[in-house]
Order: C-alpha cells, then structure tokens, then sequence
C-alpha cells in the first residue's frame, strides 16, 4: 500500500501530474508521407513524492514512451506535465533545465546510456561535478560509496562500459541516477538483466533509498512478481492508454479491467496475455477515438465498448471499463517475489 509521501531533507516534496497527455509520432512512409502513430492517448496519472509506481503491460504499449516524456525526453502533442509550479509540457526545452538534477532516467538498455570512452568513475564524477553533490575532492569516495551500494566494488570505477556485463552496467546505472540526488527516478527494465540474487540486493537497495530519502520512482516492467514487491501503485498500459490504475495489492487481487486480468493470468500461464476468441472472430477494429481500443480483444466485451470510450475512473482505484471482472472471476494473485 502506498506510504505517506516524505521530503527529501530540507526539499518539499512535490508531486509529477500528468494531464490527459497525447503523444504523436512522425514517421515517414516509403511513399514520402508522413504517417501519425498515437503512442500515447490521453494518459493521466500522478506521481507523489515517495511513492513507487509501476507501470506494466505488454511490449509496445508506450510505457517507455511515458516515462520519457514525464522527463522531457519527448514534447507531448497536447495536455500537462505539472511539476513545482510549471507545467512542462507547453514549456521550452529550456524550462526543464531547473529540475535536471531533481529528474533522472535508468534507460533500458544501459551499454548505449554510458560514453564508451570514458571509464565508469569518469561517467559517474561528472554528474557529481555538474550538479556540485559533494566538494569536488570527494568525489573519488562518492564514486566508491555508490559503486558499492550498488553491489560492486570502487575498483569498478577504473573500468569501461564494455569490460562489464549487462547485469553489473545496470548497477552503475542505478547508481549514476541516484548520485545527484534527485526527486523522481524513471527506471526502465533496471533490474531485468540481473540474476535473482543481484536482483534482489538492487531492488532492495531502491526500496531502502526510497523510504529513506523520499524519491518518487516510476518503475517500468514486464515482470508482475517484480512489480508486486517493489511498487506502491501499479498502472497498467494498453496502446497508449492506462486502463488500470490502483494500490498495487487491489490490482492484483482484484483487477477489474478483462486486459489486468488477462496480463495477470498470462503470467501464471506464461504466456502471451492474447484475452479472447474475438480475434478470431475477425471484428473490425473501431475508431479507438470514439471505443474501447481493447474491444476486439475482450472476452466481457458489450455492444456500447464499441462505440463509446470509457474514461478511467476516480482514484483510489480506477478503471476504463463499462463491463468490469466482477470480484469472483479474478485470477489468483500470482506468486510475490522474494526478496
Ligand atoms: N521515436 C519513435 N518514433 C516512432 N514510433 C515510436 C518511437 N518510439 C516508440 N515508438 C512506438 O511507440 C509505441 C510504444 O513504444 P514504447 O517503447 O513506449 O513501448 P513499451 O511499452 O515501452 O515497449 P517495451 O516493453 O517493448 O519496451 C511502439 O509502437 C513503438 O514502436
């Protein structure tokens, strides 16, 4: 359940809003015309200081493209980004540059996040430097201390990013976004090439420097068992959309949306989360503007999902549904994570 937001010591806590965000890409087709992809559509959702919230759902669903954009990666089509006072999304590239140090990014894969030039001491002093953490004769020791919070040793420090293994270099990249302090930590697939026990020590390690430091912490993932230890919230992704969004524990003992249930089932199953026959029965896609994008899909599907789009609900618990599980057919929980 979710804790009582805390401060970082002598920072007030703020919370990340995002309002009804729209995210269009660009591409050009072979024919020279540009095509739009929608990859997220109208997505809502808020981020309080201290809180851990996951965001699940299958590949493609635009969950690292949210957690992107929530730091400025991507410039939303439309819609908010509410943080300390601004809103984000309709400002200059420039107008995030306060709130650099205060918002920082584990990205999935963490070889091309690191200058292969440069050895790991050197990519983790710079931001040290950059954002004046500690006095600049303490970086050596800082670069030490978070080398082995992370589970590694300072000799690590001398080597380069190829000369480790996926595991270790998503260490180092732990310990680069928690290095300068900062409020909210977008982490991306972190802890999805480390091996049980290593992932455990890292998973442990965020939730420790969560509760003691109050950082709010997005944390993307295909792993449920993973999102089941570690988060406060989940929120569940389809095509560009959050179709759940609750206190973890309601999530996964009471889902209410058919794709959660699907997802947690295909989980048990291990399995794609495909939900239904409708597939097969060949229904048109509707206008996902004007329907329930997960109709064609939807085992507990009505005539009115296909022609009207349900809008999430009111927290503590909400869903986009017009038909939702009832508490009876919801799956068995799958199995929490140990660590
Ligand atoms: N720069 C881009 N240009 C065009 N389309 C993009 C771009 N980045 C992402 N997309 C598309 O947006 C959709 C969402 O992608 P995203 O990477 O956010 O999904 P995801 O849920 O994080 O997937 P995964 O779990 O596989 O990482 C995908 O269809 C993807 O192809």
């Amino acid at each position: 359940m979710a804790t009582e937001p805390t401060a970082l010591p002598g920072q007030p806590g703020q919370t990340m809003q995002l309002r009804d965000i729209v995210l269009d890409f660009r591409t050009r087709s072979g024919f020279g015309q540009d095509k739009v992809f929608r990859a997220l559509d109208g997505v809502s959702l808020d981020i309080a200081p201290g809180q851990i919230v996951g965001l699940v759902g299958e590949s493609g669903s635009g969950k690292t493209t949210l957690g992107k954009t929530m730091l400025g990666v991507h410039r939303p089509t439309s819609g908010a980004i509410h943080y300390r006072g601004t809103d984000l999304a309709a400002a200059a590239p420039s107008a995030w540059k306060p709130f650099r140090r205060d918002l920082q990014m584990v990205f999935q894969d963490p070889l091309s996040s690191f200058n292969p030039r440069f050895t790991l001491g050197s990519s983790l002093a710079l931001p040290l430097a950059l954002h004046a953490v500690v006095p600049k004769k303490q970086i050596p020791d800082e670069v030490a201390s978070l080398l082995t919070r992370v589970g590694l040793t300072p000799d690590h420090a001398k080597r380069y990013p190829h000369e480790l293994s996926g595991g270790q270099l998503q260490r180092v990249a732990i310990a680069r976004a928690i290095s300068v302090r900062p409020r909210f930590i977008v982490a991306d697939e972190a802890v999805s090439k480390l091996d049980v026990s290593v992932r455990a020590q890292v998973l442990n390690l965020l939730k420790r420097m969560n509760r003691e430091t109050g950082v709010g912490l997005v944390f993307i993932t295909h792993d449920l068992g993973v999102a089941r230890f570690l988060c406060d919230r989940i929120a569940v992704m389809y095509f560009g959309r959050i179709v759940e969004e609750g206190p973890t524990e309601a999530i996964f003992e009471e889902p209410k949306h058919p794709y959660t249930l699907s997802l947690l089932r295909a989980r048990q199953h291990d399995r794609a989360p495909v939900a239904s026959d409708a597939d097969e029965a060949g229904l048109a896609i509707p206008d996902p503007a004007k329907a329930c994008h997960y109709a064609p899909r939807c085992a507990r599907r009505l005539p009115r999902c296909l022609v009207e789009r349900p809008r999430l609900g009111e927290p503590p618990h909400a869903f986009a549904c017009f038909n939702p599980v009832p508490a009876a057919a919801a799956a068995p929980a799958p199995a929490v994570m140990k660590a």
